[in-house]
């Protein structure tokens, strides 16, 4: 099978039978029509149909080395630089179809398998089968079209103690069990953003393992779908109040969801799994295969088409009410632009010094990418900061559609009209000001922002252990010394 339209992916979606409680019901089916998702299952399978537009599906596909179908470019192993740009162009286009709010469309996990199975080697250094079971599964996911999401954290119980901890070793997800043909595991896991809507849940590592024997049970990285027997889904409250698109632009198509996952002794196949009892390879997974450098080109790519987006809003929010000459609102759009093209700059400098890796993959260089990851989550909170203070008590003056059409509609076109806009349209234009940096679609997208990567303190505390300062310390130790 070829890359998807939105019909197939709505007709296998239909067929799917996850397990998700929200808000006092349990679903057991039928995600594509209910009020919670409908919407944003909906944005999804716009993504697929993108494939097949006549203006993207060069870009957005290439032919399968196996079946000779048109796939999605997220799954091409880059081996030249034009390769690269492709991918990073076939990011943009889905990327831009949500003003980048979309965190987990297909192309982010896509990128983590890619480079997952040009390492197979290194997995099959745990146990052969473990080589083949990853390339094989990357390659049903292309072929199907699948669209994954993952969970890593254990459940936020007691965080003075480790994962493997919480609960007296009883909370978090872990091996309970194992037969002839797989493995049992019982627990939580924190968070998986679009469970109920995507095909297949990846069960990757996350919080390094100490490599002791209580933390065997906790190594290991498989994949299952969806609606596997005794996995369930706890959703939050929908952020999508089926509000017409005029009212909430962003919250009637971007609401991804986000859901615990609970693991009620799912039998796992052997087939499906790609580490099972080796700390080692845990702390390795993303680093040793450079799964983490592609899945942050996808990021940084998304990140740089939402500040453009919040680059174009904030425009033209000031040219409606005439802030563009004040120099403090001057400098706040100055901050967005930089950060703007810093980020295309380190998608650039990634993308040049892009390097082949022990496995034959042309890989982005980190180190310009690891410096957008651990600043974006700090720089994205900034957009809605500006967008309050500049937009301030118009961001209230926001009637819906039904008073823009109804009975007040004479008063709106009167005294909401801006120096270049009439009442109708400076209300949907302060509309998706509000949406972006009001709602509680909004707040919920910088708190994403803020820990998508993981906690940036955490990170940051990495990020300077790796980090080599030894020719800089030793210039200063020189400049010191000399006479
Ligand atoms: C909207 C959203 C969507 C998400 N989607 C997904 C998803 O799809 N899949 C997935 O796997 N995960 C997802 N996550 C989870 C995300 O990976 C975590 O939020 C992130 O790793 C931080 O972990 P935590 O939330 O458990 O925070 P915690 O670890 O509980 O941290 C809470 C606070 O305590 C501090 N703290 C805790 N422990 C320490 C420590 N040891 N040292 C210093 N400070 C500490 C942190 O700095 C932070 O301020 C999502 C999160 C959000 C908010």
């Amino acid at each position: 099978m070829a890359a998807r339209t939105g019909k197939e992916y709505l007709e296998r979606l239909s067929a799917s039978r996850p397990t998700v409680h929200i808000q006092g019901e349990t679903l057991t089916g039928g995600v594509q029509d209910h009020p919670a998702f409908r919407n944003v299952v909906r944005t999804y399978a716009e993504l697929y149909d993108l494939q097949h537009a006549d203006e993207h599906k060069e870009v957005l596909t290439y032919t399968s080395p196996t079946s000779g179908e048109r796939v999605n470019t997220s799954f091409l192993t880059p081996k030249a630089p034009e390769d690269l740009v492709k991918r990073r162009k076939a990011f943009k286009i889905w990327a831009d179809h949500s003003n980048g709010m979309l965190g987990r469309t297909g192309d982010y996990m896509n990128s983590s398998l890619m480079a997952l199975a040009s390492a197979a080697d290194w997995f099959a250094e745990s146990r052969p089968e473990f080589g083949e079971n990853i390339r094989r599964y990357y390659e049903k996911v292309r072929e199907e079209d699948l669209l994954c999401t993952h969970t890593l954290i254990p459940p936020q119980v007691n965080r003075s103690v480790s994962g493997t901890e919480q609960g007296g070793g009883k909370l978090s997800a872990r091996i309970v069990d194992e037969d002839d043909n797989g493995v049992v595991i019982r627990g939580a896991r924190m968070l998986a953003t679009i469970a109920p809507f995507a095909d297949e849940m990846l069960v990757f590592p996350s919080t390094v393992l100490r490599g002791t024997p209580e933390d065997k049970p906790y190594s290991y990285a498989f994949a299952i779908p969806n609606d596997t027997k005794g996995l369930r889904y706890i959703a939050r409250e929908p952020l999508d109040y089926d509000r017409p698109r005029h009212d909430h632009p962003l919250g009637s198509r971007f609401e991804e969801s986000d859901c615990v996952v609970v693991f009620d002794d799912v039998h796992v196949p052997y087939e499906r799994c790609f580490v099972l009892g080796d700390p080692e390879l845990c702390n390795g997974f993303y680093s040793r295969t450079s799964s983490q450098v592609h899945m942050t080109h996808q990021v940084v790519t998304r990140t740089s088409a939402k500040t453009e987006y919040i680059l174009g809003l904030v425009s033209l929010l000031t040219e409606a009410i005439g802030l563009e000459q004040f120099q403090h609102v001057q400098e706040d759009i100055a901050e967005i632009i930089a950060t703007l093209e810093t980020l295309r700059a380190f998608l650039r400098a990634a993308e040049a010094d892009a390097e082949i890796n022990e496995f034959g993959v042309l890989t982005p260089a980190f180190a310009p990418l690891n410096a957008a990851r651990n600043l974006y989550p700090k720089l994205y909170q900034r957009f809605p900061q500006i967008l309050r203070k500049l937009g301030a008590s118009g961001l209230m003056a926001t009637p819906t559609e039904l008073d823009v059409t109804g009975p007040a509609a004479a008063d709106i076109e009167a005294y909401l009209q801006s120096a270049t806009l009439t009442g109708p349209e400076r209300v949907k234009l302060f509309r998706l000001v509000w949406d972006t940096c009001i709602s509680a679609f909004s707040s919920r997208q910088a708190l994403y922002e803020y820990y998508f990567f993981g906690d940036p303190v955490r990170m940051a505390g990495a990020y300077v252990k790796s980090y080599d300062r030894e020719p800089y310390k030793a210039r200063v130790q020189a400049f010191l010394d000399r006479d």
